[in-house]
């Protein structure tokens, strides 16, 4: 018996592992913006790295057509989020956009897959991650955080010069109570989706004062007895280049998270504080060798095709990749050679 000729299938079920447990990678997308980039350069950096999953992309509604088809052509998995508001408060977020990120309390509602690891769309694996998905179940995971950063001025912490990566440099004072407890940066996370926390997280948000930096800080406060940190090398927090140098070995790092001001490869322009830096401007040009290098893009053959596109498209996704946002910074100063 000749085995079934499979005729078509489309970028989903190609990216689809078929044998593996049901988890996978999942980003968050919110406008019509340039954010769409960051994810396009994840689901690259994911190809590149040969992981075994999808990656799936929880986007609002506010995320046009097009951006979403540029995201399917990719292999990603688009699935539309509704947005969660915190309660009304006058609350000053760290950044004024934070509000649209507690919509990232959806992904626990992905409940078809067992274990997922979310990555913010300013996230780069440089190396396989997999491994992570085999952590023991019933944590949350995730990389500690860095108090040093301006943003932060507003804490405690950063008015006594505290920080958790070095907890013994500034000593917690004791008329101050218990030191903060370990504090994780919520860009990347290793999770299990479940309708019965997902139930308890909205339940909970609702009766929870927004505070500055928004579903970072309540994520913290909801998993407080089951985070478990992992090594700072599966989310490099910029701001330790420069803040914990002694902290950060660069060659060992798996993930980057280009969440310092000004460091967004898609938008940068080298002109924001420590943006100068050599190894800065080295990540950068990472992100963009793997977000302009095609022979990552996702092949669709012709007889491969998602919802009737073709590979015509490639000159559309291009034209709307280039009108999404502003001019590419395609490249930065190359560093002096080492
Ligand atoms: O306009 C926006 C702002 C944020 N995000 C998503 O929300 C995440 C968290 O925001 P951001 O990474 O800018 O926060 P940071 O890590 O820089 O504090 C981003 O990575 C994106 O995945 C988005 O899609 N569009
Ligand atoms: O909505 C709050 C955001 O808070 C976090 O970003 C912050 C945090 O890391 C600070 O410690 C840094 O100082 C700052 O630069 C950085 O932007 C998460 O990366 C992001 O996903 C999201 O949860
Ligand atoms: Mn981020």
């Amino acid at each position: 018996m000749a085995p079934e000729l499979v005729t078509s299938v489309t970028a989903t079920e190609l990216a689809k592992p078929t044998s593996l447990p049901s988890r996978a990678y999942v980003t968050f997308l919110a406008g019509n913006g340039d954010y769409v980039k960051g994810v396009v350069g994840l689901v690259k950096g994911l190809r590149k790295v040969k992981t075994a999953y999808p990656l799936v992309v929880a986007v609002l509604p506010d995320v046009p057509a097009k951006h979403r088809r540029i995201l399917e052509e990719q292999g990603c998995i688009v699935r539309e989020i509704e947005p969660v508001y915190p309660p009304e408060n006058q609350t000053q977020f760290a950044m004024a956009y934070y509000v649209i990120n507690y919509s990232k309390l959806r992904i626990w509602e992905f409940v078809e897959y067992s274990k997922m690891i979310y990555l913010d769309g300013d996230i780069q694996v440089f190396e396989n991650i997999d491994h992570l998905f085999d952590l023991e179940d019933d944590y949350f995971y995730a990389v500690m955080d860095c108090f040093c950063e301006k943003t932060w001025s507003h804490t405690p912490q950063y008015k006594i010069g505290y920080c958790q990566q070095c907890p013994e440099k500034v000593t917690w004072p004791a008329e101050m109570g218990p030191p903060p407890a370990l504090y994780f940066n919520a860009g990347m996370f290793v999770f299990e989706p479940c309708l019965a926390t997902y139930e308890s997280l909205l339940a909970t948000l609702k009766i929870t004062p927004p505070t500055s930096f928004a579903e970072q800080d309540f994520l913290n406060m909801f998993f407080r007895d089951v985070y478990k940190p992992i090594p700072n090398v599966y989310n490099l927090v910029l701001a330790m280049l420069w803040r914990h140098p002694e902290n950060v070995d660069l060659d060992r790092v798996k993930v980057v998270h280009y969440c310092a001001a000004g460091s967004k490869p898609w938008r940068y322009t080298g002109e924001e504080e420590n943006m100068q830096r050599e190894d800065i401007k080295m990540l950068v040009n990472k992100w963009w060798d793997i977000y302009n290098d095609h022979s990552l893009d996702l092949k669709i053959s012709p007889t491969q095709t998602t919802e009737g596109s073709r590979l015509e498209l490639q000159p559309f996704v291009a034209a709307v990749m280039n009108e999404a946002t502003a001019p590419e910074v395609m490249y930065v100063a190359a560093p002096s050679a080492a």
